[in-house]
């Protein structure tokens, strides 16, 4: 294990701080993206999104904002989900708790992000198709 950063007030040089702490977030996400298949799944479904929002000219903020929450919220459950494992190893109702409650966040926030998905995008995909 690597030793911890020095305390920001103690840092002779505050922004090389800055780029270091980009370097432990960058970290994360790419140990996610190596350990968590719904990351890469929904990072991939992100791209997708985005790309149709850009192949049919609609207005791709909307897109960003919902990937964005879907995957900080990943990211979130899966920061939980280690340090539940290393609170507890082994079975225990609250890490029970704690671990569907996460899991059940980024859910929701799925949920939601295919719904402005579909509203945004199907009915401009459907007629390039002509099918509307
Ligand atoms: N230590 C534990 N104590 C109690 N329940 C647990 C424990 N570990 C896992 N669980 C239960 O198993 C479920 C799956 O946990 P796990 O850590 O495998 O995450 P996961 O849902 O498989 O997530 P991912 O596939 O993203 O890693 C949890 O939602 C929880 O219900």
């Amino acid at each position: 294990m690597g030793g911890l950063p020095p305390r920001p007030r103690e840092d002779p040089r505050p922004l090389k701080g800055v780029w270091r702490s980009l370097g432990y977030a960058w970290e994360g996400v790419l140990y996610a993206w190596r350990v968590q298949r719904n990351f890469r799944l929904e990072a991939y479904l992100a791209l997708l999104a985005l790309g149709l929002a850009l192949w049919l000219e609609v207005n791709p903020v909307p897109v960003l904002l919902v990937s964005a929450l879907v995957l900080s919220l990943e990211l979130m459950n899966t920061a939980l989900e280690a340090l539940a494992d290393l609170v507890s190893p082994v079975f225990h109702p609250l890490v029970k708790r704690a671990k569907d409650t996460a899991a059940a966040a980024v859910l929701l926030a799925s949920f939601f992000a295919l719904l402005v998905g579909l509203y945004l995008l199907l009915p401009p995909l459907l007629g390039r198709f002509g099918l509307s």
